[in-house]
């Protein structure tokens, strides 16, 4: 039986804009969560007093270094490589690594490290994140150390917008050295910067157990050191010790860093990482990455144009925890329309997508106005993605003869909306005949 056969016929279909609806229902649906998401942010900003102007927190760190120790002496790294990822992504374990494979022979700077004044401390262990001004002082000045001029890795680095905002004037500032410097005799202080920024993905899930591990490593560690009194002891965070604390930690990654990450690779060279695997596979997946970029036939511009479109493997990433924001949210903002919906879907949908349980694709045509809301087209799409199946929503429109002029022969038609819904799922196995 063709699954299709539920659908009735349309006449004179004049527009079939599938690519349109859909998108036109998750832009919605996205912009709920990013709404969410930000509204939920800063109703729980515990920094609403801190500059949050990155050309002002900038201004002022260039400023006083600048007077400090001298616009010749503003000497950075040439190479920047920025290691982020939620806490437990492996930035620690993979960091040495990164390094030998780049050719950098000095430390990693592990940004959460420097920060180690008393409030800093007390901001660190409560799973929260140290004000940008703080950061970019600190920091700026560490970069100038002589040891890291060829290049070095930021780990931890940038974790807020304003830090991106703050690294972006940064290299400009490079830029503009590197341009002045050109033709002087210390044009090989200020060389042409470039920057690669390596994201590590985990899920919340293996971040929290990966917090709780590490946690408990530090804790023996420390034990054995002051049982046997050999070694040094490792600093080990409260967060690691608190499954609450770290689940924290993860949402104040997911809310306030992973976005500023994702701007980046707009400008700079960037590697996403398939980090939930073991630590082999992990640094299989690092290797491949870099040496793929590294390896690239690609012209630089012609990369260029191209880099800042999402990698297929980064899409899905966060698409689960997405979708259930949204179904959250249609609950909480336009609950008799949400359940309205299930209540069609229930009584109209499912008895056409249970008949082609084995086929696993169901075709559903409905010309009710309430479909003429977007967001009503996005409820079906994740009403069944939750429930396990992938629907597709389109607009066809149908021209209906309504009037018919004896006298002068004219038809006058009425166009009609039609939406059509397709249902796939995993069909039956059992068929007669099959194999
Ligand atoms: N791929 C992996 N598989 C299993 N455990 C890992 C992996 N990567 C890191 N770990 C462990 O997870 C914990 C946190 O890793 P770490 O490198 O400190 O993360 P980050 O620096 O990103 O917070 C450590 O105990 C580390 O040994």
């Amino acid at each position: 039986m063709d699954p299709l056969d539920e659908a009735p016929e349309i006449a004179n279909s004049e527009a079939n804009l599938p690519e349109t609806v859909v998108d036109m229902a998750e832009d919605q649906a996205s912009q709920l969560v990013t709404d969410q998401a930000v509204a939920a942010a800063s109703e729980h900003s515990v920094e609403d007093l801190e500059v949050k102007d990155a050309h002002v927190i900038f201004t002022n760190v260039w400023n006083d270094l600048e007077e400090e120790i001298g616009r010749e002496n503003l000497r950075f790294s040439k190479e920047l490589i920025l290691l982020g990822g939620a806490p437990g992504s492996g930035k620690g374990t993979n960091s040495g690594f990164i390094s030998k494979a780049r050719g950098l022979t000095c430390d990693p700077i592990v940004v959460s490290s420097l920060l180690d004044t008393p409030e800093a401390k007390r901001i660190k262990e409560a799973g929260g994140m140290v004000g940008d001004t703080e950061v970019v002082g600190i920091l700026f000045r560490k970069l100038l150390e002589e040891e890291y001029r060829d290049g070095c890795i930021l780990d931890g680095f940038p974790r807020t917008r304003v830090q991106v905002e703050c690294l972006h004037l940064l290299v400009q500032k490079m830029n503009q050295l590197y341009r002045e410097y050109h033709s002087t005799p210390l044009a090989i202080n200020f060389r042409k910067p470039t920057v690669h920024a390596v994201v590590l993905f985990i899920d919340e899930k293996t971040s929290i157990e990966r917090q709780l591990l590490r946690g408990r490593k530090i804790a023996e560690h420390n034990e054995r050191v002051e049982t046997e009194n050999d070694g040094e002891p490792l600093e080990l965070r409260l967060t690691d010790l608190d499954p609450t604390a770290a689940k924290r930690r993860y949402r104040v990654f997911k809310e306030k860093t992973w976005d500023a990450l994702q701007s980046l690779k707009k400008i700079y060279h960037y590697h996403f990482i398939d980090a939930g695997g073991d630590i082999a596979e992990v640094e299989r997946n690092i290797r491949n990455e870099l040496e793929y970029q590294s390896s690239l036939e690609l012209d630089p511009e012609t990369y260029d144009a191209v880099r800042h479109l999402p990698l297929a493997s980064e899409l899905g990433v966060h698409a689960r925890q997405e979708l259930v924001r949204r179904l959250d949210g249609y609950e909480l903002e336009h609950r008799e329309l949400f359940h309205h919906v299930i209540e069609i879907i229930q009584s109209r949908f499912m008895p056409i997508v249970r008949r082609h349980a084995i086929a696993g694709l169901a075709v559903v045509n409905s010309e009710d106005s309430i479909f003429e809301d977007p967001i009503t087209l996005a409820m079906v799409i994740d009403v069944f993605a939750e429930r396990g199946f992938r629907a597709v929503a389109n607009i066809n429109l149908a021209e209906t003869p309504d009037h018919f002029d004896i006298e002068t022969g004219k038809i006058t038609c009425v166009t009609k909306k039609i939406y059509r819904f397709q249902i796939r799922f995993a069909g039956s196995e059992i068929r007669r005949g099959g194999r």
